[in-house]
Parts: structure tokens; sequence; C-alpha cells
């Protein structure tokens, strides 16, 4: 039997080294992701985010290095069940299936639960109901996924990674697509996960004041390795951004939510100000 430390974070990823074809991308990573905590990945393009979460997703083998599972646990040793019952992935870009209903793409989340032998899973109908009504995708349940907009879609994906009901929520730019109103809410729902079900979510994103408005710690990826770990203040600060941007950036706090704001300055007469 594994003893599970309560205090050690769900996910772990220790010393990855992440590479193409032998050629490392991402050099010696530490990154933990905590329960009841949002952890944002941000840096700019090419910077590894998307390489690392796929890494924590298993979707990516290291080169060197471990992740692993309440402190104890192998990742790459546990059984496919056994890892999307504890982990999921929302990634970039899905393939759409051609001629499924909502309803039933939201069901695939429940694969973990429906094996060959135990076909039945009594928690899936309300899980994907639940699913589906915080997603906002409920009233399109009968339609078919390949009619929708990009939004929609995402949000379909978002409520099948949902259904699954993992401790760990991984999430690759999930707020592309989204209008102002549904990236708030991805926003807001992904604070009441990490708050009411104590969920360890790890969120690549590229805007940083999202980053600053909801991530507890956040991880500022520059050139393959990671430059900074920390609280919003710590971390989005002028002088790490603008060495990982390579532009200057200016931080100040946001008058109406006192959070950071950060805005990249314009090399031309009429730069903004903040
Ligand atoms: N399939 C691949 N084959 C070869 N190189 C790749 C592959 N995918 C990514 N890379 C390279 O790995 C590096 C890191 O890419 P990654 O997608 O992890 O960065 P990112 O920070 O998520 O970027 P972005 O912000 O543009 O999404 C980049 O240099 C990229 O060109």
């Amino acid at each position: 039997m594994t003893i599970q430390p309560s205090d050690a974070p769900p996910l772990h990823g220790a010393g990855l080294t992440l590479g193409y074809r032998g050629a490392a991308v991402v050099h010696a990573a530490d990154l933990a992701l905590s329960s009841g905590a949002i952890t944002a990945l941000v840096g700019p393009n090419g910077s590894g985010k998307s390489t690392l979460l796929r890494s924590l997703a298993r979707l990516h083998r290291p080169e060197a290095g471990s992740v692993t599972l309440d402190g104890c646990e192998d990742a790459l040793a546990l059984s496919p069940t056994d890892f999307a019952r504890r982990v999921t992935l929302l990634s970039q870009a899905h393939p759409t299936p051609s001629g499924v209903r909502v309803r039933d793409v939201v069901g695939y989340g429940r694969h973990p639960y429906t094996s060959r032998w135990r076909r039945t899973d009594p928690d899936g109908p309300a899980t994907i109901d639940w699913a589906m009504n915080v997603t906002g995708v409920a009233d399109m349940a009968a339609r078919n996924v390949d009619e929708l907009s990009g939004g929609e879609l995402q949000r379909v994906w978002l409520a099948t990674c949902l259904a699954q009901r993992t401790g760990v929520l991984l999430l690759d730019e999930p707020t592309t697509y989204l209008d102002l109103r549904y990236q708030q809410e991805l926003l807001d729902l992904l604070r009441d996960l990490a708050l009411d079900e104590h969920v360890a979510i790890g969120v690549v994103l590229h805007d940083l004041d999202q980053a600053a408005a909801i991530a507890d710690r956040v991880a500022l990826l520059a050139r393959g390795r990671i430059r900074a770990v920390g609280t919003p203040e710590d971390v989005l600060t002028s002088e790490l951004l603008s060495d990982a941007y390579g532009i200057d950036i200016a931080v100040a706090e946001d008058p109406v939510t006192g959070k950071l704001m950060t805005r990249p300055l314009s090399r031309h007469a009429l730069a903004p100000t903040i």
C-alpha cells in the first residue's frame, strides 16, 4: 500500500529535462502543483510551457527527471486508468469528432470509470450534468459538436475534463477562443474548484493580467528554464518580465481590483501609460 502524506503536492515534476528528437527544450524544471492552489505557467512563445505541462500529464516522456503523484507514486508507472482518475489535461487543440452530440463528448470524460469489465458508472449522469452546467454548455447537450463555434467547443472540452473528476487539472491556454464573459467565468470556475474541491490546478496563460488575477503561484519560463516561481508579486516584476520577453514591461497595481497589471511598452512615442 502506498503511504500518502497529506501535505505532499499531488503532482510534482522534479528535474524534468524534456526534448524532441534528442534536442532538449526544457532543462531541469521543478514544478509542484499543490491541492487547492492555482499555479500559472507564463512565458514567451517557445519557452517550453506546453511541453512541461504535457510532461506532467504524462503525454511527453522526460529525458531526465521524475513526475510523482501524492509524494510517493511514480506517475509514469501508474496504469492509464489510475492516472486518468487523478490527472486531466485540457490541451490546446483537439480533433473534433463529427456527428457526436455534446453530451456524449462530455461523457468521454467518464472513461476511467467505465472499463470493459465495469460498464456501469452510477455517478456518471449527475457528474456530466454538473460539468455541463458549470461550463455553460447544458443548453447545447443535443447539438453535434462539429456545429459549434471555437469558444463553445472549448467549453465542451473543458466540461469533458471536469467530468473526469480528477484532483489535478491541467489547462493549456484555456481562455483562447473565449469571449470576455466566458474568460472570466472560466477563471472564476478555476478558483471555485481550487477553493471548494481542493483541486490542484496548473494553467498555461499568455495573459499576464489573468495570471496575476487568479494564480496563487506563478512559474515564469524563458528559454526552456523556469526563471522564477512564487507569488504573483514575486514573479511578475518589471525586471523579470522584461528580461524574459525581451521588451520593456511595466507593472502596476490595478486601481479597480488591486491585482497586478502589466503593460508592454511601445518603442514609439505614444507608448501606453499606466
Ligand atoms: N513536436 C515538436 N517537435 C519539435 N520541436 C517542438 C515540438 N513541439 C514543440 N517544439 C519546440 O519546443 C519548444 C517549446 O515549445 P512549447 O510548445 O513547449 O512552448 P510554449 O512555451 O508552450 O510556446 P507557445 O507559447 O508558443 O505555445 C519550442 O522551441 C518548439 O519549437
